[in-house]
């Protein structure tokens, strides 16, 4: 099990996500996926092609973030503006730009939207809830539309290696189960308000389908 990793440090990435005026930090957003890919490794290497996917990802933009156009990525919506305005995203099939910031995030963006409704699944559970059918119902209600049939029995069968309910709030090394649903409660609006912000930014530059 990962030592360093605690819900605690997830919530204060999402916490620091958002800007006064509300734009969405891209820095604290990948350091947010990195504590969680820290937590998934310590599950087991059965999720390790989830993890490796996450990761490229995650270092697609951290490299936007650190070359010499980082200005451009400090949030999201002036990634989309500088990528928008400079022709840099393919818009309708993949071509010269196939791993634009732009599209990037939106794989991880649809993964926030299972991170939210696991989370909130695992916050109102019960004592006799399976962390696998809780996992498996965000998935399908979110990510899964957008996998392969190949990725989706792949996923399917990781999320039956999870932890019960117990073992896994254990991992989350936030506290008593008490303390970790209290937690699950305060990072939960973040998590949401950073979503629907990119959401709606998405939704308003038609990005949301991005190939
Ligand atoms: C607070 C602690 C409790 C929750 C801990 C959750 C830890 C989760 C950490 C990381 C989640 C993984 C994020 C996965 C990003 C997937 C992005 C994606 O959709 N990629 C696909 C499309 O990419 P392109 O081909 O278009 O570039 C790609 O095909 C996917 C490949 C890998 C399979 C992805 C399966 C996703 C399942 C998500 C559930 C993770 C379950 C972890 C359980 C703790």
């Amino acid at each position: 099990m990962a030592d360093s990793f605690s819900l605690r440090n997830v919530l204060e990435n999402f916490k620091s996500c958002l800007s006064d005026n509300k734009e969405v930090y891209i820095k604290y957003y990948i350091s947010g996926w990195r504590e969680l890919v820290s937590f998934m490794n310590s599950l087991g290497s059965v999720f390790s092609f989830i993890s490796k996917d996450a990761v490229s990802k995650i270092q697609i933009l951290e490299n936007f973030l650190m070359g010499e156009n980082g200005t451009h990525y400090l949030t999201v919506q002036s990634m989309v503006k500088y990528e928008l305005d400079n022709e840099l995203v393919d818009l309708t099939k993949r071509g010269s730009h196939p791993e634009s910031g732009c599209r990037t995030l939106l794989r991880l963006h649809r993964a926030l939207r299972w991170l939210q409704l696991f989370l909130e699944s695992l916050r109102t559970s019960t004592e006799d809830s399976k962390t696998s059918v809780m996992c498996s119902e965000a998935y399908n209600a979110s990510l899964a539309q957008h996998h392969s049939w190949i990725i989706r029995k792949a996923a399917g069968l990781a999320f039956c290696a999870l932890p019960g309910r117990d073992a896994f709030f254990e991992v989350m090394n936030a506290g008593s189960h008490q303390e970790v649903i209290t937690l699950l409660g305060e990072a939960l609006p973040l998590i949401s308000e950073v979503y629907q912000i990119t959401e709606d930014l998405y939704a308003k530059n038609k990005l949301l389908d991005l190939p």
